[in-house]
């Protein structure tokens, strides 16, 4: 389809398939500017690293690793840095998808996800000042569990990130806005598979 259908902010060249949209709002937020940013996961063996924002943006809520990009690096070299220094390993980072991301009543800025997949990592995972990291099981309900660990707690993560996991965890790139109000709520959102 043609990406002019995309929502602000989403620039692509090439084919984007929408999976989802949705919300009552009738308009994108409006942002001022844009700052960069960086997710990343280690999805291995029907697992999922995710982290536990001990402190500051997403106190309380599980999410990859990441966050700003600086002024010196490229996303890629942020998100490395990023893993890092909130999980203690280095991985083989792939760029997966990308998330625009508006709060509603946060003026300063829109934020631009750049995310990062990785099968593999090495080190050894620690808990950092910032994130408490723990394997969650990708399994989807209804099908067996590795031991007991937990499925992905998507009441505890953003929440439009279960609109996108899916996509992740199926290794398809994808690319997606989401305006969200104060409360971690939808307003509104649209979400497209990468094809070329
Ligand atoms: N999973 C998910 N992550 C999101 C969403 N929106 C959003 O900003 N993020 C991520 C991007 C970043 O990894 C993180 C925000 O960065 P941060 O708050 O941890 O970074 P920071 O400003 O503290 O910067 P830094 O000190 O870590 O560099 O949240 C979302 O909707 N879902």
């Amino acid at each position: 389809m043609s990406t002019s259908l995309a929502p602000p902010g989403i620039v692509h060249e090439g084919t984007l398939v929408p999976v989802h949209n949705g919300g009552d709002s009738t308009i994108w937020l409006p942002f001022e500017k844009v700052k960069l940013y960086t997710n990343a996961f280690i999805i291995q063996d029907g697992k999922i690293l995710l982290g536990y924002k001990k402190r500051g943006f997403g106190q309380g809520l599980y999410n990859g690793f990441g966050g700003k990009v600086e002024p010196n690096e490229t996303p890629a070299q942020a998100a490395a840095r990023e893993l890092q220094e909130e999980a203690g390993i280095e991985a083989p980072l792939r760029h997966c998808g990308t998330l625009f991301f508006v709060l509603k009543n946060f003026r300063d800025h829109a934020f631009y996800v750049d995310i990062f997949v990785a099968k593999e990592y090495s080190g050894t995972i620690i808990e950092t000042d910032e994130m408490r990291p723990q394997w969650f099981s990708t399994a989807s309900e209804g099908l067996e569990k590795l031991d007991d660990m937990l499925p992905i707690p998507y009441d505890k993560m953003w929440a439009d990130d279960v609109f996108w996991m899916p996509l992740l965890l199926a290794d398809r790139p994808f690319i997606g806005r989401a305006d969200l109000d104060k409360d971690n709520t939808m307003e509104k959102w649209w979400f497209a598979e990468k094809t070329s």
